[in-house]
This record gives structure tokens, C-alpha cells and sequence, in this order.
């Protein structure tokens, strides 16, 4: 027993305390009849993507992309959020170690999602603020269920998403739209968001969402899928080039930024607000 625990431990790269959980907060589901995987997120109430949740979502990619998958679907158990963006409780109160950590694998985690040779789509079946958003524009399509709300926040927060952050946000809205929406840290309403090409469909229902979303997949049936992806990398070669030249730097930028004691106490009163938020 002991045995076992202990190479689970060595096997996932030494104790850490964060990731004290083995249950898996990700799910696949392969449909046997097209090919796609479903990849749900899985961490009531609100999926705030905290080291596991990031690091369970990179393994759920690697298995996709490695059981020949014809495309992948990214959503959500939680009933009406989609993701809750970072886990603000694991950035409260802690040591530098464990914010390295966590942008490490948030780092991790997009450039899995955004640099995937895979078709990909979200469907956003509740809320995506920030790091929400971050996943559901990376990638390719989004359906998304209606009055929900999407988008970066960060400015409103008082924090600045990085650029490599801002990639999939600036590849589907006009640079004017996303400089203004970035600079008020804008959350769009679906039906906004599709107005403004942040969303591509309205669903109605979960269910239906994935539906259109195995629906764009789908269009790609008749593609060469070599073809196919070395067109999307290519697309995105330019912002991952930037990303892999400053990942490095960007980490230690976060650390030292949320470390500061103002910025701790900011995340503090957030926190308390949005207990309170969730009182009432
Ligand atoms: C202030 C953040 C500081 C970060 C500092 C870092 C510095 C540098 C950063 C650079 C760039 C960062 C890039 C990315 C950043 C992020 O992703 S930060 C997270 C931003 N997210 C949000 O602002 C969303 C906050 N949540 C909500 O608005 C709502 O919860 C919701 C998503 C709209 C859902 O609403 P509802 O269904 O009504 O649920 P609630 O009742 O509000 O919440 C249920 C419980 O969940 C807790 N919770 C919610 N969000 C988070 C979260 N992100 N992290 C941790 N916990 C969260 C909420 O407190 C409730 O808890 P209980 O009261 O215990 O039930």
C-alpha cells in the first residue's frame, strides 16, 4: 500500500500538496460513432482551475490527441459556469513555490489547448470570465448557451492578462473591439459575443451546443487532416513563437506580481466579495 502511494508520488514528480487528490477533475468521452471527444471539466461549483484541474486538463488533451481522435470538445459539468477562470483561493496566501506552479501549468495548459493539430470547440454551456475565457478562445469554434457572460476581466480585477494570454481573444475579435473590451476588462453577454464574432452560434441547450460544436467538426470530414493542421499551426505559429520566447520570463513576472502584498490584499477583498455574492 504504502508502496504504491509511494510510486504514485515519484511518478507524479514528488509530493505536492495542492495535488493531495488522485480523483480526476477531467473527463473524456469518445463517440464511437464520429470520433470526437468530449473533454468536461469537471470541479463543482464554478471549475476555478486551480494546479490539478490545469494539470488533469493537459493529460485529457494528450490522451485525445493520442487515441486518434477526429476533433475534441471542451465543456462543462457545472450547470452554469464554464469555468470560473483561476482559482483565486490557491493564489491567496501563499508561497512563491506554489504561484510558480500554478502559472506554470495554466502556461502548460493553454499552449496543449492552442497549439492542438486537433479540430477544436467549447461548448460554453455557462460563464467564462478570465481564465474561463482564456480556454474557450483557444479554441477553434465556440457555442455558447444564452445570457451567460464571457470574456477577459482582468483590468476590472486590477491585474494584467499577459499577451500570450490575450491570443486567442485577439484572433477572433477586429483589434479595436479587443482593445477596448481588454482595456474596461468587458465581460460580453452571449448574445454580444456574437455579435461580435467572440461566440460563432447560440445554443440553447447543452446538449445542442455540442451538437454544433461535433457539427464544425464534422466539416472538416473531407480535409486531408495533415493539411488541415499545419494550416491552423500556421495561423498560430507566430503568437506560440512569441509565447515560447517569454514563458520563461512571463512566470516570474506573475510570482513577483502576485506576490505583492497589495495585490494579495486585493485578491483578499475579492475573495470576501464573492463569498458574500454567494450568500445573499
Ligand atoms: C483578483 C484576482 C487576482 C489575481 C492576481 C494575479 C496577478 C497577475 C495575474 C495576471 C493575469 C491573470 C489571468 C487570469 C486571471 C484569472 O482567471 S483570475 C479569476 C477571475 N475570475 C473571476 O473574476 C470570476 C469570479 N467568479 C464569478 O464571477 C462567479 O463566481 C461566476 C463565475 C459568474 C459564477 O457565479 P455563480 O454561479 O453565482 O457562483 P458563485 O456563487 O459566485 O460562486 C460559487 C463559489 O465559487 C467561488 N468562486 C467563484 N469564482 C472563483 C474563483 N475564480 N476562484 C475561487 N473561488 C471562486 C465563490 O466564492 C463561491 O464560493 P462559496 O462562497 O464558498 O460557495
Amino acid at each position: 500500500m504504502l508502496h504504491s502511494n509511494l510510486l504514485r508520488l515519484v511518478a507524479r514528480g514528488g509530493p505536492k500538496r495542492w495535488m493531495s487528490t488522485t480523483t480526476k477533475l477531467t473527463s473524456v468521452e469518445v463517440n464511437d460513432k464520429t470520433g470526437i471527444a468530449t473533454l468536461t471539466l469537471n470541479r463543482p461549483p464554478v471549475n476555478s482551475q486551480n494546479v490539478q484541474l490545469l494539470v488533469d486538463l493537459q493529460s485529457s488533451i494528450g490522451e485525445i490527441e493520442s487515441n486518434k481522435s477526429r476533433g475534441l470538445i471542451l465543456t462543462s459539468a457545472c450547470s452554469n459556469v464554464f469555468s470560473a477562470g483561476l482559482d483565486i483561493l490557491e493564489m491567496y496566501n501563499t508561497d512563491e513555490e506554489r504561484l510558480r506552479t500554478i502559472w506554470t501549468e495554466l502556461q502548460n495548459a493553454w499552449i496543449a489547448l492552442y497549439g492542438s493539430s486537433l479540430p477544436t470547440a467549447a461548448a460554453i454551456n455557462g460563464h467564462a470570465p478570465a481564465g474561463g475565457c482564456l480556454l474557450a478562445t483557444a479554441c477553434e469554434y465556440r457555442v455558447m448557451l444564452p445570457k451567460r457572460l464571457i470574456g477577459l476581466n482582468e483590468t476590472q480585477l486590477g491585474i494584467i492578462a499577459p499577451k500570450w494570454l490575450m491570443s486567442g481573444f485577439l484572433n477572433v475579435l477586429p483589434q479595436r473591439v479587443a482593445e477596448r473590451a481588454l482595456t474596461q476588462g468587458r465581460l460580453f453577454t452571449t448574445e454580444e459575443a456574437l455579435a461580435e464574432g467572440l461566440v460563432d452560434e447560440i445554443a440553447n441547450t447543452k446538449e445542442e451546443a455540442l451538437e454544433k460544436c461535433a457539427a464544425f467538426i464534422g466539416s472538416f470530414t473531407k480535409v486531408n487532416p495533415l493539411a488541415r493542421s499545419l494550416t491552423k499551426l500556421q495561423f498560430r505559429a507566430e503568437n506560440i513563437k512569441e509565447f515560447e520566447k517569454i514563458r520563461k520570463k512571463d512566470v516570474e513576472d506573475f510570482v513577483a506580481l502576485a506576490s505583492r502584498p497589495e495585490v494579495q490584499k486585493g485578491m483578499g477583498i475579492y475573495l470576501e466579495n464573492l463569498k458574500k455574492k454567494s450568500k445573499k
